[in-house]
């Protein structure tokens, strides 16, 4: 195992809402039961099983959507998601979630993205880049290059380049969709890099989306 620690490794595939500590998750259910705005016993047992099916997965990606609804706990989830990638000598990281507008907090889709992106910045246990978009995919591999020189030129504090990619759940309309891929393009200089289209396949139908849009 300790050699598995110590090799430097790239993510290219992490759900934000999904890489959280279960011990983080009980402790923001605790305080929303403390607040009485949930019932602990309910979403205990949805946090602490283990051997999910997928049905179980994407109940307890519900149950994450119920504990994370401020700016505040989005910018902490972020910051501790891509520090914990670090601590397990993850140099590349390549971080989706989906923008959630949420009314009674005052949230919105660009406010949620701002807050991810606030917790990426103030991570300080570990220097983080967050790699805006490059237009010219031939430059894909420069910021690479540049943790290789700052390695030969003796910087050894240990860095984490970040692309964030914006999820679209399958669940949403066309033209929360559409929200989100206009989003997407706005926020590119900020370290928005792309489009993932995720959600429980279960659930919803992208061909029937599509079909109005095209109609
Ligand atoms: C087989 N694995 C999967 N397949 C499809 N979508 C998945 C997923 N794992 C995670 N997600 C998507 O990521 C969301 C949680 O992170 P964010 O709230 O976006 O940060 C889930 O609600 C789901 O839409």
């Amino acid at each position: 195992m300790e050699w598995w620690m110590s090799m430097p490794k790239v993510e290219l595939h992490a759900h934000l809402n999904g890489s959280i500590r279960g011990s983080t998750l009980l402790e923001l259910a605790r305080a929303l039961w403390d607040k009485g705005l949930i019932d602990f016993s309910q979403v205990e047992h949805v946090i602490l099983k283990n051997d999910r099916s997928l049905t179980e997965v994407f109940k307890l990606f519900d149950v994450i959507r119920i504990l994370t609804t401020d700016h505040m706990t989005v910018t902490r989830i972020a910051n501790k998601v891509v520090e914990d990638f670090a601590s397990e000598k993850v140099v590349y990281l390549e971080l989706r979630t989906t923008p959630k507008k949420n009314d009674s907090q005052g949230m919105s889709k660009r406010s949620y993205v701002e807050a991810v992106l606030e917790g990426i910045r103030s991570v300080s246990s570990v220097d983080v880049a967050l790699i805006p978009y490059i237009e010219d995919p031939r430059n894909l591999l420069d910021p690479l290059h540049a943790a290789t020189n700052d390695k030969c030129n003796g910087n050894s504090r240990k860095k984490i380049f970040v692309r964030l990619l914006l999820s679209v759940d399958r669940r949403e309309t066309t033209e929360a969709t559409m929200e989100t891929v206009k989003l997407a393009l706005e926020m590119r200089h900020l370290g928005v890099v792309g489009i993932d289209v995720s959600g429980n396949p279960k659930v919803g139908e992208w061909y029937l989306n599509l079909s109005r849009t095209l109609a």
